[in-house]
């Protein structure tokens, strides 16, 4: 049989190289826009947290980094004052030298649902999409992963990845870049792809799909977290308005529609792996996030509605396969 694998790989490669050529392009854009926001002043902060090159990291069970040894307990203060400055704190929690960064969200949770689940990520390359301030990259690299890119377009959540980037002595395999998904021509260059979150606050869900899988190599790997809803193949809700205070909620399925629509896109061996109601423990107001959290969001009398009358969030973890170049597409 004729093996077309290399003819693939230069694809890939083209796209990536026509990619970087728009790349740059994208990021002035991007920096231009923001320039009469608050990124100036988050990049002065960053400019005062110390040299760490060589700190060491541990990304086993969390994400900890050592103070280099020297670092006086007045300097250590400093940085967390400067840490404070980049509120609200949404996903960790990170452990930075003798201190806790207590995020919104326990996204180590998240993590230690899935984490058994997904394909080892080894010598991989791994995009994930909206991916916060990065925190599920860091656990990703922890796990192996040969390079790690994030993409979101929050000027905030770009600033605290940078600041953890610094002080974890700035590793040169995980970067974030300041980009929506709808901004990637389709690489084929990841052999996992992560989007979590991201779903729901997509127009076009399947449309999302799409993209995602066009990021992936043949035989790569698609991890879809999301809202969903009990029901059918049928089910979908789209809340006429907000949905727990977000006002950019548009799709959420059932897990079988879901797995439904991952098919019709065209990935195989579709599975559920996890489905978790969010509790008040996982999504929480903390001293790093002090503005409302999941508590205010749901009915106080009834904690399985959210305030707006509708199913209280539950978040299922989907995993797919692109499939390979010489399958059947
Ligand atoms: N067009 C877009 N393209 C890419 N990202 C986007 C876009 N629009 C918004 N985002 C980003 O998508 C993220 C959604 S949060 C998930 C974080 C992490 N993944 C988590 O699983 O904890 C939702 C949640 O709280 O779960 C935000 O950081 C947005 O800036």
């Amino acid at each position: 049989m004729i093996e077309f694998g290399n003819f693939y790989a230069q694809i890939a490669k083209k796209s990536l190289a026509s990619w970087l050529e728009v790349l740059p392009k994208q990021l002035k854009v991007w920096r231009d826009e923001q320039a009469h926001g608050l990124l100036p002043n988050w990049e002065k902060v960053l400019a005062k947290l110390p040299d760490q090159s060589g700190a060491k990291i541990d990304l086993t069970n969390g994400v900890t980094i050592e103070a280099k040894e020297g670092l006086a307990e007045g300097q250590i203060r400093k940085v967390e004052n400067l840490l404070r400055s980049y509120h609200p704190w949404r996903k960790g929690p990170y452990r930075i030298f003798d201190f806790d960064i207590d995020t919104e969200w326990r996204s180590d949770w998240k993590w230690d649902r899935l984490a058994q689940h997904i394909s080892p990520l080894k010598y991989r390359q791994v995009l994930d999409v909206g991916c916060g301030n990065g925190y599920h990259m860091w656990r990703m690299l922890g796990a192996d992963a040969e390079f790690v890119v994030g993409i979101d377009p929050s000027s905030l959540f770009l600033a605290q990845f940078e600041a953890i980037r610094q002080l974890a002595g700035n590793p040169q395999n995980i970067h974030l870049l300041p980009l929506g998904i709808e901004q990637l021509p389709p690489l084929q260059a990841f052999d996992t792809v992560f989007s979590m979150g991201v779903l729901y606050h997509r127009r076009s869900p399947i449309e999302h799909i799409f993209q995602l899988k066009d990021q992936l190599v043949h035989g790569g790997e698609l991890i879809l977290e999301t809202l969903v809803v009990e029901g059918n193949k049928d089910t979908v809700l789209t809340p006429q308005g907000r949905y727990a205070k977000m006002n950019n909620v548009w799709f959420l399925p059932s897990v079988d529609l879901l797995a439904l629509w991952l098919e019709k896109c065209g990935l195989e061996q579709v599975r559920c792996v996890d489905v978790t109601v969010t509790s008040v423990q996982e999504q929480r107001r903390t001293q790093w996030m002090t503005n409302e959290s999941l508590e205010q969001f749901l009915d106080p009398n009834d904690p399985s509605r959210t305030i707006e009358g509708l199913p209280a969030p539950k978040r299922a973890v989907m995993i797919a396969r692109k499939p390979s170049a010489n399958d059947d597409d």
